[in-house]
């Protein structure tokens, strides 16, 4: 997915990008490509040196004056640093990008900010690696950006917020901040918790046995690989509806313990296999609701497995046969067992390029299974 360059930019005026980690860059990449004058400021003098040669914008300077200011910084300090802000540039429109709103918003209320110029909002596109190396201009493509706008929000500031999502390809989503932390607790606070145990379970596993893993645990425990000081300070920061969130999933795997305790002593115990079962299929309708990458179903795209011998330059190869094949490819996973000679690379495309790439990949020599 890429972002339409030519489409000209809703914002307008400077944009001040506080905080030039993951997110903050991958917006003032997003925000640059379209023609938006972007300045860049960040406590660490690497961190926006970064961004800058990244080319994301320019080093901010005593005579910005900024329509609109994207505060991207860790949720600790998130509420500090908007207020100071909110205090530098008397006339800009203010949002942060935080994982949680509730708790910055009740801050910046109880010190008395400006909130008719201060909208919280949120993302909801990352990833489990940090800092501007990590960004990317397309990483907000066809995501949700929720935009926790209150009663005393000033129609400019909606306004400017909304424009900012739209520009960095993103859809505006407008929630309250309470309704938004306890959403975000099931759809992405639980499970960053849940793939993190289940990570964990592996650190004195015996390495024959990690030597099995499959895609399956690889797809499980992606965002066990996040910033733990991050991810500190958004569980802390949503505590109560994570905890909630969590106490369900305790109850739900006590359930499944009692069957296979059950089976463990009966292997006919009466019952235990169909709750074992309702489990699978609850997940599955579970599953069934997750939106596409595009807020569609989710069968946007169709996978392509292609046999990758393990060897220098091999997927260099597959990559060039697929861009000769003229499939634009939306999505690249590589799974490689260690001592298997052969990777499987997933290609995702797009339903109708699916046929047309099996075949041109076929006809170069490559092994596509099915
Ligand atoms: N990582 C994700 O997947 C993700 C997704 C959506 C929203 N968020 C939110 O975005 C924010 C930034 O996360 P990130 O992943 O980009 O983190 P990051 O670590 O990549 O970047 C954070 C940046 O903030 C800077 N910073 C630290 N203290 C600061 C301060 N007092 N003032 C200004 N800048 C400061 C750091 O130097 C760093 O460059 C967080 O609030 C996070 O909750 C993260
Ligand atoms: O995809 C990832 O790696 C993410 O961490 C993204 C994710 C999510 O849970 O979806 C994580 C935290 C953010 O606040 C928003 C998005």
């Amino acid at each position: 997915m890429t972002l339409d360059a030519a489409a000209p930019a809703r914002t307008t005026g400077t944009v001040r990008v506080v905080g030039t980690g993951l997110l903050g860059t991958s917006a003032a990449l997003a925000l640059t490509l379209r023609g938006v004058d972007v300045v860049l400021a960040d406590p660490s003098p690497t961190a926006v040196a970064l961004a800058r040669d990244l080319g994301a914008g320019r080093f901010a300077g005593p005579g910005d004056d900024p329509a609109l200011v994207l505060v991207a910084c860790p949720p600790d300090v998130v509420a500090d640093v908007v207020a100071e802000e909110l205090a530098r540039s008397p006339r800009a429109v203010v949002t942060d990008v935080a994982s949680v709103k509730g708790g910055p918003l009740a801050a910046l209320r109880a010190r008395g900010a400006d909130l008719t110029r201060y909208v919280g909002s949120h993302p909801m596109a990352g990833r489990e690696r940090s800092g501007a190396v990590a960004a990317r201009t397309d990483l907000f493509a066809g995501r949700p950006w929720v935009i926790a706008a209150t009663e005393v929000t000033g129609p400019a500031a909606r306004q400017a917020v909304h424009d900012l999502a739209a520009d960095c390809g993103a859809v505006p989503v407008t929630m309250p901040a309470h309704e938004h932390d306890e959403a975000v607790a099931l759809v992405s606070h639980a499970p960053q918790v849940a793939a993190s145990l289940v990570a964990a379970r592996l650190r004195e596993a015996a390495e024959p046995a990690v030597g099995l893993a499959g895609q399956g645990l690889r797809d499980v425990t992606r965002i066990a690989a996040s910033d733990p000081t991050l991810w500190a300070q958004i569980l802390a920061g949503n505590a109560a509806p994570v905890a909630d969130v969590l106490e369900a999933l305790r109850a739900d795997l006590d359930d499944v313990i009692g069957a296979l305790r059950a089976l463990a002593q009966d292997p006919v115990a009466p019952g235990a296999r169909a709750r074992l079962a309702r489990v699978i299929a609850d997940g599955g309708a579970g599953r069934d609701r997750i939106p596409g990458k595009h807020g569609s179903a989710p069968t946007l795209y169709r996978t392509v497995v292609v046999v990758v011998p393990d060897r220098p330059g091999a997927l260099a190869a597959l990559l060039t046969d697929v861009g000769r094949a003229g499939v634009n490819l939306e999505d690249l996973r590589l799974e490689h067992s260690e001592g298997q000679a052969v990777a499987l690379a997933s290609i995702d495309v797009l339903p109708a390029s699916a046929d047309p790439l099996t075949e041109a990949l076929r006809a170069r020599g490559w092994t596509v299974p099915h």
